[in-house]
């Protein structure tokens, strides 16, 4: 662990630093109702050698997204998640397989792919990679996403489109839809104030508090959402230890509450820092 945050300031390729965020992600520990070097959060069918062979099996991936946002870079931006998703779908299928069927990082193939994607785009068309660049590309790759998908669907048959027409909730299209809007607003402006894994404990409590996870209203919901974010605000205000956060892991296992959302979108705070 200690080894990964010190290399990381020499490394600017972004599905590289996708590769490294979600190990870094994995490891981080204790991570309230996540899976983590000490157990198993929330989750019956998941655990820490699950975790790696689902990141194992899904990194080779990111380079072809970075390869196709390249080649692609000259077609205009309401082209792209067109010219994406059944590479993103590949990607998908091939963490499927090397689970056995258990959907470890369905969100995080969407968001960290999509970065990968608008990097090779801004690499094709000449660009500097700069993290308000990549979130730039990836809300215009995604414009019209949650309308396309959540909001002008006839009925609501997914939990995404459910979970929208009860509370609106955007899930991770509105996340990138809004340019990781999150990540920028509740994590960025404080990552270079912290060091090491308290910054990254910090960035992840800030992410609970402020993302509206869908994952949590699947589990628990709207108020399962409501307890995570106010429960993680609370540790934010009052500061917080490792016993702490063990403490909100169990609270959170005792409810069956997962915040696997926030969990990616840690990789994709990791990934904008790192540029
Ligand atoms: C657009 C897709 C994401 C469509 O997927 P879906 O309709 O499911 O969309 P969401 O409901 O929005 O959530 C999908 C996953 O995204 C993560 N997530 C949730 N909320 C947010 C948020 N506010 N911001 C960002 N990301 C969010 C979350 O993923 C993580 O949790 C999953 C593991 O947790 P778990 O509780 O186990 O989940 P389940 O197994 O589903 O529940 P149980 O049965 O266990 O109770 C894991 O996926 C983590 O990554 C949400 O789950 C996208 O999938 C899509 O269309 N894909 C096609 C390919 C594509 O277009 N790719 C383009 C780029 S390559
Ligand atoms: N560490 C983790 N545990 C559970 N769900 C996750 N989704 C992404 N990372 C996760």
């Amino acid at each position: 662990m200690a080894g990964l945050l010190a290399t990381k300031s020499v490394i600017a390729d972004v599905p590289e630093l996708a590769a490294q965020a979600l190990r870094l992600e994995l490891d981080l520990t204790p991570k309230p109702g996540l899976v983590d070097r000490a157990n198993n959060g929330s989750h019956q069918d998941m655990d820490h050698a699950l975790f790696l062979k689902s990141i194992a099996a899904i990194t080779p991936w990111f380079t072809v997204f970075a390869g196709a946002g390249k080649a692609h870079a000259r077609k205009p931006a309401s082209e792209q998640l067109r010219l994406l998703r059944p590479m993103g779908i590949a990607c998908e299928q091939a963490m499927f397989t090397a689970t056995e069927g258990v959907n470890t990082h369905k969100g995080g193939i969407f968001s960290l792919g999509l970065l990968c994607f608008a990097a090779g785009r801004l690499q094709g068309q000449g660009r500097m990679v700069s993290a308000d660049a990549l979130c730039q590309q990836v809300s215009e790759i995604c414009c019209g996403l949650v309308a396309r998908e959540l909001s002008d669907r006839p009925q609501a048959i997914t939990a995404g489109e459910k979970q929208f027409r009860q509370y609106g909730l955007t899930g991770a299209r509105g996340e990138a839809e809004q340019g990781f809007i999150t990540v920028r607003r509740a994590v960025l402006p404080f990552w270079h104030q912290e060091h090491g894994e308290r910054r990254l404990h910090n960035a992840l409590l800030r992410l609970m508090a402020a993302n509206r996870d869908s994952n949590l209203v699947s589990r628990g919901g709207i108020e399962g959402l409501h307890y995570v974010q106010d429960y993680a605000a609370r540790l934010l205000v009052s500061g917080w230890d490792s016993d702490a956060l063990r403490e909100m892991d169990d609270a959170l296992m005792a409810r069956r509450l997962s915040p696997g959302g926030s969990a990616d979108l840690l990789a994709v705070a990791w990934v904008l820092a790192g540029l």
